[in-house]
């Protein structure tokens, strides 16, 4: 046994739990949302491990593709036959906590058949097609995904090229590919598990076409599972990551559905062509809004995994001999590394945080929709815009810094970097493109920008700092007195100055080239400015909710949300500086807030990653186990690789063998 571990566990690890200045306990319960979620968290972690049909027979690192879908397959059917163990009612936190503990990253064929199909059904149907379809769903006697994306587009969803023309005569919509980009490409699950699909098709009726417009469509026979008449479709092939899904394509050749195939809660087709538009353009992006308000939680629980393997291998690491003869150092102990881990750390934080705020918001909008209300959407859709693009990016960047402070070990596998980072940067892609959706809420900013000019404003909270007349210079004095307002205050300015600077380079180029050009010229700034607008957002949510933390929790707590909110001021210092409105010296005082915060986090940063909760089941990591041994582990997965069934490999018998031989005999 090695001289590091001690009671089954490494003893650097151990060591490091018992500096913890707080109640690890309570520290989750707080960060899960209470002592009951924490309970429940719990309950379905033993149920997952006490259940043999949830185990993966090998790592899944080691499975072929065909192997990734199947060994995927088989649990999520075992999943769902089991969702009686969990709340399904609570789908952002028992649903995805129970998927995560059994399914691991790699996505299967049903992701989307609950991600999109379901919310489709049950936000975009009447009542009608409600009753119809939803328990055929619910009881997954049919399983669907979500076909929206085509070859040739999937930002610009005005261009899709499927079409759906009404035939008044038959009262049915045919489905129609008119050209090779108009194959649908992407859809999750669509390639080899769904038989059906929402697809989104430009509406034709009376020769008129009236837009995008969501169908639900048959697309496999439901005994044979072979492909309708007049529908072709396949998986695409291996991708970056989530490869235990089967993204698909597909395309129709004049297939026919019937009229009650369009999804009719908000806009209509009369049985004679009459098209009926909807209460708001945009009712039917819906589900998008949704998938982007909870891919917020996934992506904070992506890079917390991240910052929590790099956290507990830099406890165990031991590299460099700072006094000679003293031994080696923890790597935890350098303040780079603490520089390159902790702000990730921080950053997962925040975002959890504002996954629960944006939760509520939905909520809130759903209620109010089932009035008739859409007064919420656009707010909501800049929001979850924003926070999807910011978030994720900032994500997929904090997930291969805490790859690469774990040096080489951090390049294999077996430390799950490479398995999170490839499911996590998917979505800077899906549910809209990173600077898409930035440039969507620019469009919102640029409106508050307008109001505020005209003198009208009545602005969202959200964006009331806009019009709010700020110092002309910040008041820091000193970093231990830099209190919560004066933080915000600082940012609000910065923001504020970015919204207008795009604002007025858009209005002076609409004065000489045509609005089209003018956006597409103010378009860095613009996106700038979403940017600082998501982050004071969530500085803001970070601040505000570790104000509200018990006492106890919030002496730790505050380190953190200081130093994400310090950090960003220091590295993008010059917004800051300009025009005087920080000092160089009140910069410096803010980069030495930042290292008092990585000193002040250091004693407690394994139990901080302790604190969210991830069993060595979540995490699938051999560098972040909890026990800390690390080498052995390393050790004991390599085993599992194909190429150790036999000492020697074929590959030796027919090329390097010869090869050598072949060069010994020239000697
Ligand atoms: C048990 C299992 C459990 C599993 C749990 C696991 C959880 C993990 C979750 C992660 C899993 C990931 C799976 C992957 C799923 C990916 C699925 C997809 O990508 S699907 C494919 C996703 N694809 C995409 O995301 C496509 C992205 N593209 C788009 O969304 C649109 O084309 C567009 C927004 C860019 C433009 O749209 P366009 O129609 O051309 O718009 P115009 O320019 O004409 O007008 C703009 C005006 O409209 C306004 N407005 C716009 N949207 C909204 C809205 N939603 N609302 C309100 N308003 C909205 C906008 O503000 C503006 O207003 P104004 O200023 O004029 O007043
Ligand atoms: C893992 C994964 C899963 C997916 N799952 C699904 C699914 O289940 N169902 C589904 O329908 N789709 C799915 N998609 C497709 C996804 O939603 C689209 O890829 C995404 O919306 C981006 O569209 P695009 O591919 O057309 O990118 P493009 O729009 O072609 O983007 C390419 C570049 O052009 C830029 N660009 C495009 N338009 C503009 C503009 N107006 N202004 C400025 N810049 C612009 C972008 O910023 C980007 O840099 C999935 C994609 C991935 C990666």
């Amino acid at each position: 046994m090695s001289r590091w571990i001690q009671n089954g566990d490494n003893v650097d690890i151990t060591k490091e739990r018992k500096n913890a200045t707080f109640n690890t306990e309570r520290m989750s319960a707080w960060i899960h949302g209470g002592d009951e979620v924490l309970k429940r968290r719990r309950e379905i972690l033993d149920y997952v491990k006490s259940n043999p049909d949830f185990k993966d027979p090998i790592p899944v690192e080691f499975l072929s593709r065909e192997e990734r879908v199947s060994n995927g397959t088989r649990k999520i059917v075992k999943m769902t036959d089991n969702t009686d163990q969990i709340d399904g009612a609570d789908f952002f936190g028992e649903g995805m906590y129970f998927q995560s503990l059994v399914m691991g990253r790699d996505l299967h064929p049903l992701s989307l058949h609950y991600i999109m199909f379901l919310p489709t059904l049950q936000g975009q149907t009447d009542d009608e097609q409600l009753d119809e379809w939803l328990p055929k769903a619910i009881a997954r006697s049919i399983v669907g995904t979500y076909a929206q994306t085509e070859l040739g587009h999937g930002t610009n969803l005005s261009k899709l090229e499927t079409t759906a023309t009404y035939d008044p005569s038959t009262q049915e919509f045919v489905l129609h590919s008119p050209t090779i980009t108009a194959a649908k490409w992407w859809p999750g699950g669509l390639g080899k598990s769904s038989n059906h699909a929402i697809v989104v098709a430009q509406l034709y009726t009376k020769g008129q076409c009236k837009g995008p417009h969501p169908f639900i469509v048959q697309l496999r026979d439901l005994e044979t599972h072979k492909p309708m008449k007049g529908v072709r479709l396949g998986d695409i092939g291996p991708k970056l990551g989530i490869n235990g899904s089967d993204n698909g394509f597909l395309l129709f050749d004049k297939y026919r559905i019937p009229r009650k195939a369009m999804l009719m809660r908000y806009s209509k087709v009369q049985p004679d062509g009459t098209y009926i538009a909807p209460a708001h353009s945009k009712l039917g992006y819906g589900t998008m809004v949704f998938v982007r308000s909870i891919m917020i939680k996934d992506q904070a629980t992506q890079l917390g995994a991240a910052a929590t393997i790099a956290t507990r291998y830099s406890a165990v690491r031991r590299q460099g001999e700072p006094v000679v003869g003293n031994g080696e150092i923890q790597i935890l102990d350098y303040q780079t590394q603490q520089y390159r881990v902790f702000p990730q750390l921080a950053r997962a934080f925040a975002f959890l945080f504002a996954a629960y705020e944006i939760r509520d918001l939905y909520l809130r909008l759903t209620e109010e929709l089932t009035h008739g209300n859409t007064e919420l959407l656009p707010e909501i859709h800049a929001l979850s815009s924003g926070l999807k693009s910011v978030v994720s990016w900032d994500t997929a960047q904090g997930i291969e810094q805490c790859r690469l402070s774990c040096g080489g070990h951090g390049y294999s596998q077996a430390s799950a970097f490479p398995e999170i980072y490839g499911y996590a940067v998917g979505g800077c892609t899906y549910e809209g493109e990173n600077l898409v959706m930035l440039l969507q809420v620019a469009r919102y900013l640029v409106k508050a920008a307008e109001e505020t000019r005209k003198g009208t404003s009545n602005l969202a909270e959200i964006c009331g700092y806009i019009s709010k007349t700020g110092r002309r210079t910040s008041s820091l004095t000193s970093i231990a007195n830099y209190t919560t307002d004066q933080i915000i205050e600082d940012l609000e300015h910065v923001a504020r100055k970015q919204v207008f600077h795009a604002y007025d380079k858009l209005k002076k180029a609409q004065q000489h080239v045509k609005p089209e050009d003018a956006w597409n010229q103010s378009s860095v700034e613009l996106a700038k400015a979403s940017r600082w607008h998501v982050r004071l957002y969530l500085v803001k949510t970070f601040l505000k909710k570790v104000d509200k933390a018990p006492e106890d929790l919030k002496k730790v707590m505050i380190h953190v949300a200081r130093l994400y909110a310090f950090d960003i001021i220091s590295s993008s210092s010059g917004n800051f500086l300009e025009e005087g409105y920080m000092r160089p010296d009140q910069i410096t005082e803010i980069k030495e807030g930042v290292y008092e915060c990585l000193a002040k986090i250091r004693p407690v940063a394994v139990s901080l990653v302790d604190s969210w909760d991830y069993d060595d089941l979540e995490l699938k990591s051999v560098l972040g186990k909890r026990d800390g041994n690390v080498y052995e582990a390393l050790l004991q997965w390599a085993q599992n690789s194909q190429l150790n069934k036999s000492d020697v490999i074929p590959t030796f018998e027919k090329y390097l063998g010869p090869m050598m031989k072949d060069a010994r005999s020239k000697l």
